[in-house]
């Protein structure tokens, strides 16, 4: 996941391959409640990893329901069988409407017929989000409910300790035409108190969301409920309801999250490898109403084919045809229509969307507002929006777009990188994807290209122990970037060489075929990266590598061209969305030359002694000053005064002597390049 500030996102121009979708939140957060609420024990497999099934499963830790993450995954339920163990808790459910209101209900019970009480609160947004009508249903059913805020929204306080018999002859009345989650939330509540008698709930109002109440009786079905339906806006839960885990049940991929990959389909060109996108996880036979994403996006052209869990999309007509469209069947995955409609032949409407203003924020503006950033026309009204994309490639800006702490914003804004006009985009705050999808940007690099040119690269090059290492490394941090430590290859090299018995002193290395020989080493050698590990045929020689030894070996091999000739694919290689920082000698002269920026680092040779000094005897190693800064003067004069790929500026490098600089200093110095040159200055 990208803990960044922002992510920038160079211009996309293709894409292809297979998505692995994580799981829906909307069954993982049901699948949770169902589970905790039944009889037995549910194993559970394919669950969502988010910031939404994590505080659904923090609450039911503190209400001691057994939750035990197994090996291979999976997640296995001690169900409470209806029967409280613990009578008073606080719970905190973040910004996850899928916890807090079907937990409001079903606590709000027990608590009435157990005699408990909890309090129930979430981040200042879930303070906006209203839940005044189910706090309503539950107030007619007889339970204290209190608003510990303001009336109508959360924090709740349920119960108030005592036993309160509850009224369960006449219908429960509940507004359908806000939220279908309170419709939900008394659908998986009140079997735990239809023991004697039916119980009946009538729905006011227009029901907003129909499939997802279909997901939610679904799910009941699986758990031994099976609920009456009478007409459209009555459901009767039968006498002698009793929850029943399943005993195993696999969570299906997100269908709102496949929208994103099914617009990339319909929008990016095919790439030399493949055409089209395939989702894994999802397919025809889903059981969430958000598959019905896939109507629309056909309508806008998308060529869409599908098995009963695997979707396969292409582009299909292009530009994407403009749509009026309905969007209530599908709330959540309409917000990925919006952004389509950016690559439409005209102006697009979303209609019925109300529901949009009441979610992690006001989607209906926030769309709007990010979406005019961009050079698009957009009116919005109270439940719709019209999207009018920019008319030519020149109208299209380079937007730095807000997110809102909304993670389908995020997603949805991500596919503007395919803009006609070759502008990056800037995704702030990009971890709010974690709400459904926390390796989102993963899953779309790993389908996307782009011509290697585009993908930003910071070079910094500079003498031993300037702290380019360390520099690169905090650089790429704050930015997601990938990092190459280009030392580490020629260090690697000389490791290698030593391991088949391959003589690296000057003299021998001055023999044509032993130049030869490291250069043939050099193009078969085995790395591999993972995180801050290094092997060489599968040995981890992280520690190896960093030894003064190896850097002096480094120096001698990296001088012969045919060990640097087979380097350089390798080092090319590292060039991946969403960028690059390359750390070395001559990232900025031979290997990255167009990159867009070169900071050339310096201290003076004193000071980058007493640093490598520290830098050994903090990692508990022998050190000597004289013979260290001997050791750094020698291999800086080797590695400049070689013929190839000497150590030198590039002519278009900025320099930076650290020699009075922090870590921090010399960051945010080059961090300030980097804005004040990119495509969003003033952000
Ligand atoms: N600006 C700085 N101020 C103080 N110490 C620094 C600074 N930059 C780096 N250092 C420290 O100097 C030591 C050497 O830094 P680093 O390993 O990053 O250098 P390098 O240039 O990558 O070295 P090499 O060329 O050997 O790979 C580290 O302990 C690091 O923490
Ligand atoms: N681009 C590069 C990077 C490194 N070298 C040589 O490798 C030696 C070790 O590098 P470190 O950065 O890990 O210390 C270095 O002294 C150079 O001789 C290179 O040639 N080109």
């Amino acid at each position: 996941m990208y803990t960044t500030e922002f992510l920038d996102i160079p211009p996309l121009t293709g894409a292809s391959g297979t998505v692995h979708l994580p799981g829906s939140k909307s069954i993982s957060n049901r699948v949770l409640l169902l589970a905790a609420l039944s009889e037995g024990v549910t194993t559970i497999s394919d669950l969502l990893d988010s910031d939404d099934t994590r505080v659904m499963l923090q609450a039911l830790r503190q209400l001691d329901c057994g939750v035990e993450p197994l090996a291979n995954g999976q997640l296995r339920i001690q169900g409470l069988g209806g029967q409280l163990r613990i009578k008073q808790t606080d719970l905190f459910l973040g910004n996850a409407g899928t916890a807090m209101r079907p937990l409001s209900a079903a606590l709000g019970l027990l608590a009435s017929t157990q005699g408990a009480q909890f309090e129930l609160s979430g981040v200042p947004r879930m303070h906006e989000r209203p839940i005044g009508d189910l706090v309503e249903a539950l107030r007619q059913l007889g339970c204290p409910v209190s608003y510990l805020g303001n009336d109508g929204f959360p924090p709740l306080r349920l119960g108030d300790g005592l036993i309160h018999p509850l009224m369960l002859d006449a219908p429960i009345r509940v507004r359908g035409d806000v939220s279908s989650q309170f419709l939900t939330a008394l659908l998986l509540a009140l079997p735990l108190v239809a023991t004697e008698q039916d119980v009946v709930i009538e729905v006011v109002g227009e029901l907003i969301s129909r499939p997802y109440i279909d997901i939610t009786l679904k799910l009941l079905g699986k758990f031994g409920l099976h609920i009456r339906e009478e007409g459209a806006s009555r459901f009767v839960i039968p006498a002698g309801s009793r929850y029943r885990s399943p005993g195993e049940i696999a969570v299906e991929g997100d269908a709102s999250s496949a929208s994103y990959f099914i617009a990339l389909g319909a929008l990016a060109p095919p790439t030399a490898i493949a055409n089209g996108i395939t989702i894994e996880g999802v397919g025809l036979a889903s059981i969430q109403g958000d598959i019905r994403f896939v109507e629309a996006a056909r309508l806008m052209g998308a060529e869409i084919t599908g098995e009963a869990n695997r979707l396969h999309i292409r582009r299909g007509a292009w530009p994407l045809k403009a749509v009026d469209l309905d969007c209530n069947h599908i709330p959540d995955a309409a917000m990925t229509l919006a952004v389509m409609a950016l690559y439409a032949d005209g102006t697009t409407t979303l209609r019925n969307i109300a529901s949009w203003r009441v979610k992690e924020t006001d989607r209906i503006a926030a769309m709007a507002n990010e979406g005019r950033k961009l050079g698009a026309t957009i009116e919005e009204g109270p439940d719709f929006i019209r999207i009018t994309p920019p008319p030519n490639p020149e109208s299209w800006r380079a937007a730095s777009i807000h997110t809102y702490d909304d993670h389908r914003v995020a997603m949805c804004f991500s596919l503007a990188a395919f803009n006609p006009a070759g502008l990056p985009v800037r995704i702030e705050d990009p971890k709010c994807v974690a709400k459904t999808f926390p390796d989102y940007f993963e899953a779309l690099f790993q389908v996307c290209e782009t011509a290697p040119q585009r993908i930003p690269v910071i070079c910094v090059d500079g003498p031993t122990a300037s702290g380019k290492g360390t520099l690169a490394s905090e650089i790429a941090d704050r930015l997601g970037y990938h990092l190459l430590d280009s030392g580490a290859l020629y260090r690697l090299v000389g490791l290698a060489a030593d391991k088949k018995g391959l003589s690296t002193d000057d003299q021998t290395l001055k023999e044509p075929a032993q130049a030869r020989r490291l250069g043939e080493l050099a193009a078969a050698m085995n790395v591999r990266f993972e995180g801050h590990q290094t092997y060489l045929d599968g040995q981890d020689v992280s520690d190896a590598l960093r030894t003064e030894s190896a850097g002096m070996a480094a120096s001698r091999v990296s001088a012969i061209p045919q060990v640097r000739a087979a380097l350089l694919q390798l080092q090319h290689g590292f060039r991946r969305l969403p960028g690059l920082v390359a750390d070395g000698r001559d990232m900025g002269t031979v290997i990255f030359p167009g990159a867009p920026l070169k900071v050339f680092l310096t201290a003076s040779a004193e000071q980058r002694a007493q640093r490598r000094y520290k830098q050994l005897i903090s990692k508990g190693n022998a050190a000597n000053i004289d013979s260290l800064l001997a050791d750094l003067v020698a291999r800086d004069l080797r590695d400049s005064s070689r013929t190839h790929a000497p150590l030198k500026p590039a002519e278009d490098a900025l320099q930076l002597d650290n020699s009075a600089l922090d870590v921090e200093q010399s960051v945010k110095q080059v961090l300030g390049w980097w804005q004040s040159q990119s495509a969003f200055p003033g952000n």
